[in-house]
């Protein structure tokens, strides 16, 4: 088979098995808990959690005693593909909800499942609107004690480094006076490149990192929590990818 054929084939059985998992998920969502809860993230975990034996996806996991924090609290990962989603449930924390652009609620079953799954739905090209939603979020995680997942780039950026972090899961945290805790999963170039039609087995590091506080921050120390998160997150990034060098340069 030629790269491209087998990448497309790849690529095409992973939508095709997330649309029809999802359908048999939200059925499971549907009978056990009956509608739209954060409790149906762990069947939804339970289904994901297989899906990465049928591309041959290792995750090596450090730092999972770093989500064991009492109460609410932020999380931050970087985003590198459509295929983020298998790291995502390899990991999440219990009582956990994404956030989530709202155009990914129209891809039939698998919006439905994120709906019944309870993540939260941005509209990106409005910052009033998304600024209000999340404002929102940040009492409800509060009083509902629950976790958000943001992705803080904002968009899928495959290239082994991260782009510029948006500011609104900062404002999130301080809002809300939780603490932040990054996530990094190592770079799939070695074994993901949708350029230069590349999907084979791979092995990727996942890192959890140490909480860091929020408290008594106010917005005016919004950048700088978001500057510390980004090079924390940038080294461990050149770390676990393999890039010594480029880690030390960040600094
Ligand atoms: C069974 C198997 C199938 C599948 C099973 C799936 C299961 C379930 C898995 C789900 C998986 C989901 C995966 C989703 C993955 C994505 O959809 S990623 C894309 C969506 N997510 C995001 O975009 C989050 C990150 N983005 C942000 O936080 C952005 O800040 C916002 C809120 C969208 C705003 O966007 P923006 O206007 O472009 O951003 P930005 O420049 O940051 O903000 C503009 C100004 O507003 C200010 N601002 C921003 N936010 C605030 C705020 N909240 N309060 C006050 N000021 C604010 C900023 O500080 C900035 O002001 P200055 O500092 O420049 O003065
Ligand atoms: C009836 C409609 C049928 C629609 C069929 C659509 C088929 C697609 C099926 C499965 C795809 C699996 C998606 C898993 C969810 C991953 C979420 C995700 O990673 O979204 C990308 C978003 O974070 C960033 O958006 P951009 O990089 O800015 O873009």
């Amino acid at each position: 088979l030629s790269p491209t054929v087998n990448f497309a084939l790849r690529i095409s059985f992973y939508c095709a098995l997330c649309l029809v998992v999802s359908a048999l998920a939200a059925v499971a969502c549907l009978l056990v808990n009956g509608g739209r809860t954060v409790k149906n993230m762990r069947i939804i975990k339970a289904f994901v959690k297989t899906f990465k034996y049928f591309f041959g996806l290792r995750f090596e996991v450090k730092g999972l005693e770093n989500f064991k924090v009492e109460g609410p609290a932020l999380i931050v990962s970087n985003h590198q593909s459509i295929l983020d989603m298998m790291g995502l449930m390899e990991v999440l924390p219990d009582n956990c909800v994404q956030v989530g652009k709202k155009e990914l609620m129209y891809m039939g079953s698998v919006g439905l499942i994120m709906y019944l799954g309870g993540v939260i739905f941005i509209n990106r090209k409005s910052t009033s609107s998304a600024k209000m939603v999340m404002s929102e979020v940040a009492k409800t995680m509060v009083t509902e004690n629950t976790k958000v997942w943001v992705y803080p780039e904002g968009t899928r950026n495959c290239t082994g480094d991260l782009l510029p972090f948006k500011k609104g899961a900062f404002h999130l945290a301080v809002q809300a006076q939780v603490p932040v805790i990054p996530v990094v999963y190592s770079s799939f170039t070695t074994f993901y490149n949708p350029k230069t039609k590349l999907f084979t087995s791979g092995k990727i590091k996942v890192e959890i990192l140490p909480p860091i506080e929020t408290k008594g921050l106010t917005s005016d120390d919004v950048t700088d929590l978001s500057d510390r998160c980004f090079s924390t997150m940038r080294e461990t990034l050149f770390r676990l990818s393999g890039h010594p060098g480029e880690a030390k340069d960040s600094s």
